[in-house]
């Protein structure tokens, strides 16, 4: 049957399925949780699964996680994220001999997402989430009623576009409107386009794509106020090689700013909706944002003007606690690499195995997020499992060792996520202007609301379905 091979000596148990080029992919989107568990009852910790035109290797024990993520060299990310990018973003492949443009030196550029310049990105995302909010124009008794996750995503899309890409000197809220309806549009495709479905088989995509990808361009991000300084020096170092069309570089724009949002506010969604849900982590989470809105002597009238520090976030412990525990529940990041040679892939002790030139190798967090031996009672929603003596919980054990991979949002070694300080800042101001100025509440859920797995693999899971709530300022607290 096409695809199939036989194992070789010292490779790891193998599952081929029978049906030609597909495998076992069916089974594996199907559930790939479940999958993963009857493979590891069935061969064990490591195992290899051929998954539509693919043989990928899975490593499930996370004491193994570090043996794959430090072979950088033999185990490659960036050559299969920019293959992977470029055909779902439509930009140009950089390091093609034809188009000299160095990967490594606009990755160099994501340090600018942290330290000193991470800073000001807090500061711009405070100042546009204030102005934002203030829009919203509410009278201090009167309920209003929305859906949660289209909220999320109308909040940040805008406040994360003003503070990546700056201001306009004009009023924009219709093409910022547009600009959301598109983008969601294009996002809900995102799972088929990682799945290599050619763009022209679904609908007016690339339409919307280009679309898009027409925000970016540059006679639109010229004129923009207050541009942060990672887009700017991107925008500089692109636009310096004459070999990237002025089209090129507002695709990579735009990949960058998928990146942005298009994790970070299903998180927020499921960070709110958690709390919304359970009481007693509303109550702690909003007693430490008053607390600290108290010691600041934060403006709330007569228009919203929050202003926290850095410092001032990271002193919200409960908040970064309950974030934590969101993420251990709704992330669902595969982190795969792909082998460079036929090499020994060494483990400790004489555990080893042989990897052919071309395999992927995969790390499947929500496995470790999901281990009963991990995290006690791991299906219940703990808000404060990430705190201990009032800091943050960075000890977790399997059986009686110590693991160093217990929560795995952001990827991994090489493959890490240069933008994960920015994202906690940004779900952390989020939720501390909203819970500090707001009452707010779910109003009704005529079904309960779960996880679609459709992006099980590919990141932040999104609800099967939307979440009406209601918010009104908030009573009883002096502004
Ligand atoms: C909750 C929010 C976020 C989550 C869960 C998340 C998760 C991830 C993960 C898992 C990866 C690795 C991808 C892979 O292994 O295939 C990644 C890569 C990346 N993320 Fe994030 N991310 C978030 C927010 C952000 C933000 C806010 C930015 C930028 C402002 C950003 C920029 C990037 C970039 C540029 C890459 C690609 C890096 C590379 O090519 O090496 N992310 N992210």
């Amino acid at each position: 049957v096409l695809g199939r091979r036989r194992r070789r000596d010292g490779e790891p148990p193998l599952e081929q399925g029978w049906i030609p080029y597909l495998g076992l992919a069916l089974e594996f989107t199907r559930d790939p949780q479940a999958f993963l568990l009857s493979c590891q009852q069935k061969n064990g910790d490591i195992f290899t699964v051929y998954l539509a035109g693919k043989y990928v290797t899975f490593i499930l024990d996370p004491f193994l996680y570090q043996f794959v993520i430090q072979k950088n060299k033999q185990l490659d990310f960036q050559e299969f994220a920019m293959d992977l990018s470029s055909k779902v973003f439509g930009h140009p492949h950089l390091n093609d001999p034809k188009i000299p443009v160095s990967n490594e030196q606009l990755h160099k550029l994501y340090n600018y997402l942290q330290g000193k310049e991470l800073n000001n990105l807090i500061e711009s995302v405070m100042r546009n989430l204030n102005h934002r909010l203030n829009l919203e124009q509410l009278k201090s008794t009167e309920w209003k009623t929305d859906k949660l996750l289209d909220f999320c995503y109308r909040t940040m899309i805008e406040v994360s576009f003003a503070s990546l890409y700056g201001t306009s000197p004009c009023d924009e809220q219709k093409q910022i409107s547009e600009l959301m309806q598109k983008f969601r549009k294009f996002d809900k495709m995102f799972p088929y386009l990682v799945a290599k479905i050619p763009i022209k088989l679904l609908w007016n995509t690339k339409r919307i794509r280009e679309d898009l990808i027409n925000y970016f361009i540059s006679r639109e991000l010229d004129g923009r106020l207050n541009m942060a300084f990672v887009i700017e020096k991107r925008k500089e170092f692109l636009e310096q090689h004459k070999y990237l069309q002025d089209h090129d570089i507002a695709a990579h724009h735009f990949a960058l700013f998928w990146a942005a949002v298009g994790n970070t506010v299903p998180a927020t969604f499921w960070a709110m909706y958690y709390l919304m849900k359970h009481p007693e982590a509303f109550t702690a989470v909003r007693d430490e944002i008053d607390h600290v809105l108290q010691s600041k002597d934060q403006g709330l009238a007569p228009v919203f003007n929050i202003r926290l520090s850095k410092e001032d976030l990271d002193s919200l412990i409960n908040l970064g606690s309950a974030i934590n525990e969101t993420f251990r529940f709704c992330s669902a990041s595969m982190n795969i690499r792909v082998s460079q040679e036929d090499f020994t892939l060494k483990f400790q002790e004489d555990r080893r195995i042989q990897l052919r030139k071309g395999d992927c190798v995969a790390i499947y967090p929500p496995l470790v997020h999901m281990d009963p031996e991990i995290y006690n009672h791991p299906e219940v929603y703990k808000f404060d499992r990430f705190m201990e003596n009032g800091k943050e919980k960075t000890t977790f054990y399997k059986g009686d060792k110590k693991l160093r991979y217990y929560l795995m949002p952001f990827g991994s070694g090489s493959s890490m996520c240069p933008g994960r300080y920015f994202a906690i800042n940004e779900i952390k101001i989020f939720i501390t202007l909203i819970l500090g100025i707001f009452d707010i509440e779910i109003v009704k859920e005529e079904k309960l609301i779960k996880q679609d797995i459709n992006r099980a693999g590919l990141g932040i899971l999104h609800p099967n379905s939307e979440v009406c709530f209601r918010y009104r300022l908030r009573q009883g607290r002096k502004i």
